[in-house]
């Protein structure tokens, strides 16, 4: 840990950008490249760590492990504050809870969101999810704020309560979570605005707002964001989306043309991967190290 521990780094984004934009960075490649285009704090998704490095569905299928995985790489290059998706904590107990929170932290993660969904959880805009009892996820929050060795470290509670029990219900969960010690609240497949202003009026956490493409949440704003006083907007798997789709196009280009001339335009050039990965800045280094080993 440097001199700031991440998660203080996470809270001193917030205070400076409302609503706090925090994208999804897949790998440790796209983690640089968010860097670059002026994002102040980046995103593990739960569902990207599956399909992206495992192929796999979002289904409670990845394990701590994998995710740990993920997040080293990516603390390991990129200095922004990262805030990870834990599911509901990779296991049952309160001692599970507190692995899955001590094991980030030490990874180098600046918080992490964990749900009150069932273990064999479903992505949060698909249908038929099923939810823990308020007690038991209030045994999550406080296992986790226990667990904590950087006080600044955020503990968020997401709550996927809306679609199966309702607004006012969800409300009182939310009430409940931050009760428990939770920092942040993030209230899943939020479907109007005004609803995210309630939430922020029952509690007085900063709310985070997934603005995930093709789901049950309209593309809402910033600006729009800031008027329900949402403190953080998400994008949790845009750029994922958006890489998905370029692969797919060079592949099929390739393999029906037999040549990728048609679609050099959509890639980024050698130079521009280097500038992004700092491959200059390690070859000056390569050659100042080494070359009394070349002669010069
Ligand atoms: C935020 C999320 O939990 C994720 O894993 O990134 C997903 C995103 C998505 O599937 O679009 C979710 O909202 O459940
Ligand atoms: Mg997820």
């Amino acid at each position: 840990m440097g001199i700031q521990s991440p998660g203080l780094a996470f809270r001193q984004a917030l205070s400076k950008e409302t609503p706090l934009q925090i994208v999804g960075t897949i790998n440790a490649n796209h983690a640089l490249l968010a860097q670059r285009a002026g994002f102040q704090a980046i995103y593990l998704s739960g569902g990207g760590v599956a399909a992206g490095s495992l192929g796999l569905p979002d289904l409670g299928i990845t394990g701590l492990d994998d995710v740990l995985t993920d997040i080293r790489r990516i603390t390991d290059v990129c200095s922004l504050p990262l805030l990870v998706d834990v599911d509901s904590g990779f296991g049952a107990s309160a001692f599970n809870v507190a692995r899955t929170v001590k094991s980030v932290i030490k990874a180098g993660a600046a918080g992490l969101h964990i749900e009150d969904q069932v273990g064999a959880k479903r992505c949060g805009h698909r249908p038929n999810k099923e939810i823990v009892s308020t007690q038991e996820m209030v045994d999550r929050i406080k296992a986790a704020v226990d667990a904590r060795t950087d006080p600044d470290f955020v503990i968020m509670a997401r709550t996927d309560a809306l679609a199966v029990e309702g607004l006012e219900a969800a409300i009182e969960r939310a009430r409940a979570y931050i009760e428990a010690g939770a920092d942040m609240l993030f209230p899943e497949a939020i479907t109007e605005l005004s609803m995210y202003r309630q939430f922020a009026d029952a509690v007085e956490v900063p709310i985070l707002a997934n603005i995930t493409e093709f789901g049950a949440t309209p593309l809402f704003t910033t600006d729009e964001l800031h008027s329900a006083h949402v403190a953080m907007a998400l994008y949790p798997l845009s750029a994922f989306r958006a890489m998905n789709r370029a692969a797919e196009r060079v592949y099929n280009v390739l393999r029906q043309e037999g040549t990728q001339k048609g679609v050099t335009d959509i890639m980024q050039t050698r130079n521009e991967l280097y500038e992004s990965i700092n491959y200059y800045q390690f070859e000056e280094k390569l050659d100042a190290l080494f070359a009394s080993k070349r002669g010069k």
